[in-house]
């Protein structure tokens, strides 16, 4: 028999289910409701909020998907009502059944009359490979699968909501986007008025906002929902996560990182091939990964031409035994060539250390990273001047812009497009406050402060990192104290890593000197 879990009021009781809003604090939305259904077995459902929870009434029309000819061939086209996604997919015999989401996709049913539809688009944040294609496939999505007509992009971001023209949306205008980098609808951080953006969605009496973008777009969007039920406007919010760091977490990854990591390898192979080229050549590579370094670990581990890759999460330092420059030393002793691929926001407090740290931030808030690209090429120029023992050539590549502008690649378009068409679903079956991705292979509808309490990390105890570590040969620059902390602060594992290894293990693979 399933119960209510403490500090969740129950509202609603179905069968052994019971249906529960979480009241206690939920960080920067302080009005946020969580639902939660509990059920056999520690079976835990983090739902995602629907219109009807707080507009009573709502009249249902059958879904128009049911009479569209290539939809209904498919036998099961429709998602069961109860289908839901387990976060957690690797269990014991007697472990609990854990959190789930709810199962995306098309719902028998439909809250909204397509003739009735007033649907807009945002993109907020850093550029993203797959912006474009997010875009044309909402714009298809409603079109084709709901013949919904009235569909618009906001121009510029959150503030566009306020401050620009509307660009008005048709499959035609969306036809080639996909082609292109960026987006189409232009982008940019700071401007979240809540108010003001309300106030215009009100206005121009839109019902459907998707929002694309990264962990603070995705924060703004929960206040905007809250606004708008706290207004109690018919008008369902969904969000599209974006971020090409893949530092959202519950979702497997996100779109775009695919093809970063994809287009990575060419700054990596030009830096090797600077590397081969010269006597003691250092080719050294700064990918994107503010506070992940997803993409140089996925770069370094697909190109095996990289020596050394260092993350936000795995501290490294220069000098010393076991330090980045006694393996530079031995490595071009060894091969007569390196390549170092460094994620920006690694070795920030190395740097902050020995330059004035300004403590700046973007519009949005986001801390601005001094250059650890170009901070760490002087410093390794300088070592090796110093000692006059080696004669090194290093080329500095910084191809981090070149690599965000890019068009998603195919599977990359493949995937924005079901991200699209689940988000389409999610809002036209009258689900609101959610963010869509796929959870273990399966895309799922999750509560917006799922998405926006953590951040998605390389867990550096994780058997991805040790993997990394092996394939380079890199110093792992973990000292016993390190290693103890790192095991201290273990998150569970993410999607995209991998099954920890054990305390023994590690300590065995501490450098000795
Ligand atoms: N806590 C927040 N509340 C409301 N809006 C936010 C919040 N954090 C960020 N935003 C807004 O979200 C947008 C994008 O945020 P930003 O951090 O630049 O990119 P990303 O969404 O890719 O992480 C900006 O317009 C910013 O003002
Ligand atoms: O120079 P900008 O546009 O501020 O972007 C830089 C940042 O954008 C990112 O690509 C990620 O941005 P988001 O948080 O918008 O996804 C970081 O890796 C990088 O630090
Ligand atoms: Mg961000």
């Amino acid at each position: 028999m399933g119960s209510v879990v403490q500090n969740f009021v129950a509202v609603t009781v179905l069968g052994s289910k019971k249906i529960g809003l979480d009241i206690s604090s939920m960080g920067e939305a302080p009005n946020s409701q969580q639902k939660i259904v509990t059920g056999d077995g520690g079976y835990v459902l983090e739902d995602v909020p629907h219109l009807s929870d707080y507009i009573p009434n709502l009249p249902t029309y059958p879904n128009p998907v049911q009479d569209n000819p290539s939809y209904s061939v498919v036998k099961q086209y429709f998602v069961d009502e109860d289908d839901t996604v387990a976060q957690k997919i690797v269990v014991h015999k007697n472990s609990p059944r854990g959190i789930h989401f709810r199962r995306a996709g098309p719902r028998q049913k439909v809250y909204f009359e397509p003739e009735d539809v007033h649907a807009c688009i945002v993109t907020c944040g850093g550029l993203c490979p797959g912006l474009n294609t997010v875009i044309r496939e909402i714009v298809c999505g409603l079109h084709y699968m709901y013949g919904v007509k009235r569909v618009m992009g906001i121009d510029g971001g959150y503030r566009g909501f306020y401050s620009k023209n509307i660009i008005p949306l048709t499959p035609k205008v969306v036809n080639d986007i996909h082609k292109r980098g960026g987006t189409i609808l232009g982008t940019s951080r700071g401007g979240h008025v809540t108010k003001k953006i309300v106030d215009s969605i009100q206005d121009r009496g839109i019902n459907q906002v998707y929002i694309i973008g990264g962990d603070g777009t995705q924060r703004g969007a929960a206040v905007i929902f809250e606004e708008i039920r706290r207004r109690g406007l018919n008008v369902s919010v969904a969000g599209i996560p974006k971020t090409i760091d893949n530092d959202i977490p519950v979702i497997d990854k996100s779109f775009g990182f695919d093809s970063a990591v994809e287009e990575a390898q060419r700054a990596i192979s030009a830096a090797h091939v600077e590397a081969t080229s010269f006597e003691n050549g250092i080719g050294l590579v700064k990918l994107m990964g503010r506070d992940s370094g997803f993409i140089a670990m996925y770069a370094t581990l697909a190109s095996r031409d990289v020596d050394c890759c260092l993350i936000p999460e795995s501290p490294f330092y220069l000098e010393g035994c076991g330090g980045l420059f006694e393996y530079i030393e031995h490595r071009l002793k060894e091969n007569g060539h390196m390549v170092i691929v460094i994620a920006e926001g690694a070795g920030q407090e190395l740097v902050s250390e020995s330059l004035r740290c300004t403590g700046k931030q973007d519009p949005s808030g986001n801390k601005l990273l001094q250059d650890v690209g170009l901070w760490i090429s002087e410093r390794i120029k300088e070592h090796f001047s110093k000692q006059k023992k080696m004669l090194i050539n290093l080329k500095y590549i910084d191809p981090t812009y070149m690599i965000r502008a890019i068009p998603s690649n195919a599977s990359d378009n493949v995937y924005c497009t079901l991200l699209a068409q689940s988000a389409v679903h999610g809002a036209m079956a009258g689900y609101t406050g959610f963010t869509v991705g796929p959870v273990n292979g399966r895309h799922a509808y999750i509560p917006f402060n799922r998405i926006t309490e953590t951040q998605n990390k390389v867990v550096i105890t994780d058997r991805m990192w040790a993997r990394l570590l092996s394939s380079t040969n890199q110093p792992s620059f973990l000292r016993t104290r390190d290693i103890i902390k790192a095991h201290k602060e273990e998150e569970p594992p993410t999607q995209l890593s991998d099954d920890s290894t054990t305390d023994d293990n590690l300590m065995e693979k501490q450098v000795l000197c």
